[in-house]
């Protein structure tokens, strides 16, 4: 039985837990790189937990899934090609499909194992795998980019674990190099990018890599997952350099795009009145980001 103490010892969140009533535990297993848990709770639907780390529930998936897929692929005119990095439940694949100017889907997802629990106990995303578009690759992402040909992708997603385990190579200055390789001229990048209450310092240091990185536009958004530390969610666009890309107004919005229900399941969250919402950011977010 964990001690309650050993709930407040994250690193990434010293401190503070967050907890839900739990009915049932549905999966409890190991992989090569994390422990993976799936509880039934009793007001979330099902929650997939990884290392201690709540990574989605059925109720607010939504928020998570449709912003860091929509906040860059509305902002581009007709994306092609996309990667995604990490997102081995499936939900985002599911919503790239609602983009019917997309051809390839590639997913690079480094632990089958989360894949294969996916798809048994949250049906509603991994559904994503069922597009006729979708190439999963079961491998590091690190080693697929640096693989890839240049300047391959419209957009790249990396829906990843937060940055304390497999995921830790996913915000260092070389993972983003050969993001900005893989990326074709105007392309553009949407990377997890923590809280703005808890991760001030790795926000600066993403910002600061990213600037250097991509010469085009460089925006740090944010939304509200209830079940995430602290309640919110950041995101980091960035547009590679070629082509001018105004993430802040949505150029492709998706109420326009026939595929919008294609996925199974209406849109939830995204809109492209939240779009332009979430780069709106709150004073003391301002200025701790300004000069970065
Ligand atoms: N694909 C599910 C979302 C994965 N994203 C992360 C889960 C854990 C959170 N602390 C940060 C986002």
């Amino acid at each position: 039985k964990t001690s309650k103490m050993q709930y407040y010892n994250n690193p990434m969140w010293p401190g503070e837990a967050h907890s839900l009533k739990v009915e049932k535990i549905l999966y409890q297993g190991k992989s090569p790189y994390q422990e993976i848990l799936v509880l039934e709770s009793s007001t979330y639907g099902n929650v997939l937990v990884l290392d201690g780390i709540v990574q989605l529930t059925d109720k607010d998936e939504c928020a998570y899934q449709e912003m860091v897929t929509h906040l860059p692929l509305c902002s581009i005119p007709s994306p092609k090609n996309v990667l995604v990095v990490g997102g081995g439940d499936g939900g985002v694949l599911r919503e790239i499909a609602r983009h019917d100017s997309v051809e390839t889907i590639d997913i690079c997802e480094i632990d089958q194992l989360v894949i294969d629990v996916c798809k048994e106990f949250f049906p509603n995303l991994s559904i994503g795998y069922k597009d006729p578009r979708v190439r999963l690759h079961v491998g590091d992402a690190v080693d697929f980019l640096r693989n890839s040909p240049e300047g391959k992708y419209d957009a790249i997603i990396v829906d990843s674990s937060d940055p304390i385990g497999p995921a830790q190579a996913l915000v260092e200055k070389p993972f983003f190099q050969t993001i900005a390789r893989a990326l074709k001229s105007g392309g553009v990048l949407c990377n997890l990018a923590e809280s703005m209450w808890l991760h001030t310092h790795l926000i600066q240091d993403m910002l600061a890599i990213c600037r250097q990185t991509f010469k085009g536009a460089v925006h740090y958004a944010w939304t509200s997952v209830p079940t995430y530390p602290s309640g919110v969610i950041g995101f980091l666009l960035c547009a590679k350099e070629g082509r001018p890309v105004n993430f802040l107004t949505p150029v492709n919005p998706i109420e326009k795009i026939q595929g919008a229900t294609k996925a199974g399941k209406e849109l939830r969250f995204y809109n492209s009145e939240i779009h332009r919402a979430a780069f709106v950011l709150p004073t003391f977010v301002r200025r701790e980001l300004e000069s970065y």
